[in-house]
């Protein structure tokens, strides 16, 4: 369930990062990001079978809901919400689940219909919000903690001390992060599509819209991307991000690009493999340097030198998806360069 504002399922006040938080259970906080992942996903289909080109409405669900508020069949499918989130319409989850299913013989009304279903849970009960504290409360040290704190022990180990290094922290949650809070990286610059808790020095950016720096002073030392590109709708525009990764690293020195994943987009992924997702980071210059599996996501440290890149290796071709393994209960992760 989604809720409105700052209450919890439990109906109890979240607070801030590091205020008086009142805990989701882990398995809530889960069932919230599955949720809203799916609801994201569904809407990006449902604008794809549309027609709808205008690539900002994608992340801007304000503006879908001011475009779409006057047709009928969306106001209908709003409407049916009503304004109890737990209530939901079996039959229409249902459909939704199976939505692929509908494209062949669907109609743009149903279409409308379905996306003003989706629409009003995440508009209208904040859903970016909950997901937000949801998200927050996953990077809780109770439960598996802020992933940055692998990130600064590793570059411990690997006794990394560049004076002045800076990082750009993508999908930023919080400011006390150790990737923030150690000193080794000043300035940590923090960016998140949106920033519902206001925390300062968390700026609402869209990575893919950031500027391409044209010198290296709008570069980093370090880029950090913590369970971000699971969160890219489509193959195409993970692609986009890996791509962009590296334009933001410092030239003609050795940088380092962090990524968390979900475990089960390398290791239950039809499409996705580690060494897979190794070689394809490897044919854009970045060179494994550590990794990770915990119990439910997966830690990569990347190192990128521009001088010391050689092109010489034939890779494949990473521009397509390529089924590597099938089996039952498998997902359909991929990225695709
Ligand atoms: C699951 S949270 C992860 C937060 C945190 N980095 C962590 O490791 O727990 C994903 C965050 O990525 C942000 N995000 C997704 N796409 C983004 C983009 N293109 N630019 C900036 N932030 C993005 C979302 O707004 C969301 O807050």
């Amino acid at each position: 369930m989604l809720n409105r504002g700052k209450k919890s399922i439990t109906g109890r006040s979240i607070g801030p990062h590091g205020s008086q938080i009142k805990r989701i259970k882990p398995q809530l906080t889960r069932r919230i990001i599955r949720r809203y992942h799916f609801l994201l996903q569904r809407k990006q289909t449902l604008l794809k079978w549309l027609n709808i080109k205008d690539k900002t409405l994608e992340k801007d669900d304000l503006r879908v809901v001011k475009l779409f508020e006057g047709h009928q069949h969306f106001q209908k499918g709003w409407k049916l919400r009503g304004d109890d989130m737990k209530l939901k319409d079996s039959k229409i989850e249902e459909s939704l689940i199976k939505l692929q299913q509908q494209h062949a013989n669907g109609e743009r009304s149903v279409y409308y219909f379905y996306l003003g279903y989706i629409m009003k849970e995440i508009r209208d009960e904040g859903g970016i919000n909950t997901y937000q504290e949801a998200s927050r409360m996953g990077q809780d040290s109770n439960r598996g903690g802020d992933s940055s704190k692998l990130l600064i022990q590793w570059l411990k180990d690997l006794d990394y001390n560049e004076k002045g290094a800076t990082a750009l922290e993508i999908g930023s949650l919080s400011k006390h992060n150790a990737i923030s809070t150690t000193g080794i990286f000043n300035p940590v610059v923090r960016i998140d599509l949106n920033n519902h808790n206001d925390e300062d020095g968390i700026i609402k950016q869209d990575f893919m819209e950031r500027p391409i720096p044209k010198t290296s002073r709008d570069q980093f030392d370090l880029v950090s991307c913590s369970l971000v590109l699971n969160f890219v709708p489509t193959p195409r525009e993970r692609g986009d991000m890996v791509h962009r990764f590296g334009q933001f690293l410092k030239p003609d020195k050795l940088t380092y690009l962090f990524i968390v994943l979900p475990l089960p987009c390398i290791n239950n992924s039809r499409y996705m493999t580690l060494d897979y997702f190794t070689e394809m980071m490897n044919s854009l210059g970045f060179r494994s340097v550590k990794h990770h599996e915990a119990k439910k996501v997966c830690y990569f440290l990347f190192s990128y030198n521009t001088s010391k890149t050689t092109n010489q290796t034939k890779h494949k071709d990473f521009s397509k998806k390529h089924k590597l393994q099938d089996g039952p209960g498998m997902n359909n992760f991929s990225i695709t360069l």
